[in-house]
């Protein structure tokens, strides 16, 4: 196969891992840089240049889109399912996993377990949002946070609304969740490849932090998780319509809920906390499945 890895950094673990993987196997993967592409939208004939050359006969492409990129990352992804290109995971996938409330009203459609969330726009609505969350504890999200920042963690209705207000106040979209705090400051990330769970880890947040993420100083291990987790993995991912995904999972006392699906998981963390290689498995998933023209999304956007 002749892939292409959109990537801005071929020095990433997850990156490099990746085009070992590739080649290992007998292909050829080839990084590009993601905001160096060029795209002429002409009718019937779709074309992405890179280095002044025209990209042409790519059996698969690998979107490992920063979410700083989201919007152009897509574009150029979109412009080789157009071509009729396999994607690892299709640009609707990635756009509609880099915004929250889109997912989790996905999610939520499908019947998985969720936190209570809500969302509202009018600031005269706080005191209602705050109830109708549950009250205090409350955690409360940036729509389009990653790493940990940007969520924050209320102690009581009054510091609740008053965080609510101030991002209101700076016309930043958030999300206000029931806090899980029995979940212990840990989350479980579970690995997606192809509708299976091919590994999955336990986070643990640094001394005194709720929040689990490995970029905020958390440390993982890896962990079997329940039938009923392994379920709710695979569904978010089905509802997401995500080839490879990392479903951020938190155990409530009512079953497993689902934080977020990320379609570009590092593997890093995984791979060391598990020994599992989940390069070769992503590359074995494009070899059992990139046909031409394979891409649901072609015709659609
Ligand atoms: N409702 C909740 N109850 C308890 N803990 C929570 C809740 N929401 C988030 N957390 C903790 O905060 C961490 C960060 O939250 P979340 O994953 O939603 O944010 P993120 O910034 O998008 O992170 P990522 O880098 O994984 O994309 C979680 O891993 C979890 O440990
Ligand atoms: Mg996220
Ligand atoms: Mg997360």
């Amino acid at each position: 196969m002749k892939i292409a890895m959109l990537a801005r950094n071929a020095n990433l673990y997850s990156h490099k891992r990746l085009k070992e993987a590739a080649e290992q196997r007998g292909h050829e993967l080839q990084i590009i840089n993601t905001l160096r592409c060029y795209m002429n939208i002409a009718s019937r004939r779709p074309e992405i240049f890179y280095n002044g050359e025209k990209l042409k006969g790519f059996d698969a492409v690998i979107p490992r889109i920063g979410t700083s990129i989201t919007f152009y990352g897509t574009a150029v992804l979109r412009q080789f399912e157009m071509m009729g290109v396999y994607p690892l995971n299709e640009s609707v996938g990635i756009g509609r996993s880099r915004d929250k409330l889109r997912s989790m009203q996905l999610l939520a459609r499908d019947g998985i377990g969720l936190p209570n969330t809500t969302f509202a726009h009018d600031p005269k609505q706080t005191e209602e949002v705050i109830k109708l969350a549950g009250g205090a504890p409350l955690v409360i999200k940036l729509l389009e946070g990653t790493q940990g920042v940007g969520v924050m963690l209320a102690d009581t209705d009054k510091s609740a609304q008053s965080v609510i207000e101030a991002f209101r106040g700076a016309q930043v979209n958030i999300l206000v969740q029931q806090f899980i705090k029995e979940a212990g400051g840990e989350d479980i990330r579970a690995f997606v490849i192809g509708g299976k769970v091919v590994a999955a880890m336990l986070r643990k947040g640094a001394e005194g932090d709720f929040r689990s993420n490995l970029h905020r100083g958390g440390s993982a291990r890896s962990i079997k998780i329940t039938p009923e987790e392994r379920a709710t993995a695979v569904k978010a991912a089905k509802a997401m319509g995500l080839n490879v995904c990392g479903v951020d999972m938190l155990r409530s006392s009512s079953g497993p809920v689902v934080m977020e699906v990320n379609s570009s998981p590092g593997l890093e963390g995984i791979e060391n906390a598990t020994g599992i290689d989940i390069a070769g498995k992503t590359i074995e998933f494009l070899e059992k499945n990139a046909k031409p023209n394979k891409t649901r999304t072609r015709g659609k956007g």
